[in-house]
């Protein structure tokens, strides 16, 4: 398997060159994911395919949820997976925030009690995003007291984003995150999307099949086609391939 390489991007403290360095090969049932790229992966890199490509396994294992039958996963030179090496740091220990389609917040627990359920369990020297910040740049001061029942669709998402952020990830994982949402709410929290790349300087792994989301929020693109990456490297590069091109009509049509 080749490994490909997107161009370099910088982020201060992060080791550009290789920021993401994923190799991975897994069999499960009649589906194969044999994947393997490196992406300079600052800002967001999307992970993009149609339904059912892979791009919930590929995240998964790199999460630390599921086990790869072999290869590697190594986060700004920082190893969480070998299997020749015998690698496999815990999910809990890999210091990923992962943000899923449904937010899947405690739904007993205040805003605020959610907001601090992660960060309270990060080491204080670990912590190098603030409360405050998150509150604000997220806009969700007027929600602190609320419970999640009360909240629209957009307003969960922007909470399980701040829950995320405040366990100073050194990458987040995003699966999908606006998936469940209606146009108009997508519209509300892709500009939090984009803005914590940029203000926090962490890293986001995001799956999509919207090209739009691609166009809207991606630095990188990972293209993907039935569990193996065809193509990485910038927007305009990747998205001007003719296979990207015919596939991407094609995911118009099922939105
Ligand atoms: N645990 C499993 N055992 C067997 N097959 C699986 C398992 N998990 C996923 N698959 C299969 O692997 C393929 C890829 O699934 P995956 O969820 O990773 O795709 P996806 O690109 O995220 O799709 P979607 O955009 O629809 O969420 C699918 O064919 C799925 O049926």
């Amino acid at each position: 398997m080749t490994t490909i390489r997107a161009e370099k991007k910088c982020v201060p403290g992060y080791d550009h060159e290789n920021l993401l360095d994923i190799k991975l090969e897994k069999v499960q049932g009649n589906f194969s994911v044999e994947t393997a790229f490196i992406s300079g992966g600052a800002g967001v890199t999307a992970l993009f395919g149609h339904s059912g490509a892979g791009k919930t396994s590929i995240i998964n294992m790199i999460a630390g949820l599921s086990h790869p039958d072999s290869g590697h996963i190594v986060v700004n030179n920082h190893c969480v997976f070998d299997a020749e090496k015998g690698i496999n740091i815990p999910p809990e220990k890999r210091r990923f925030g992962y943000v899923f389609q449904d937010g899947r917040l405690f739904p007993h627990m205040s805003v605020h009690a959610n907001l601090l359920y992660g960060m309270k369990r990060v080491k204080p020297c670990y912590r190098y995003i603030k409360f405050d910040q998150v509150v604000e740049l997220l806009g969700i001061n007027h929600l602190l007291q609320r419970h999640p029942a009360t909240l629209s669709g957009g307003e969960k998402q922007r909470v399980a984003i701040g829950r995320s952020l405040l366990t100073s990830p050194v990458l987040m994982l995003m699966d999908e995150p606006l998936a469940s949402l209606d146009a108009a709410r997508k519209n509300e929290v892709l500009p939090f999307i984009s803005r914590l790349a940029g203000e926090f300087s962490v890293p986001i792994l995001y799956v999509t099949h919207s090209i739009d989301e691609i166009l809207n929020l991606a630095d990188t693109v990972v293209f993907l086609s039935e569990g193996k990456s065809l193509a990485v490297g910038g927007v305009e590069e990747v998205t001007s391939r003719k296979d990207f091109q015919s596939l991407a009509c094609c995911s118009f049509l099922t939105e």
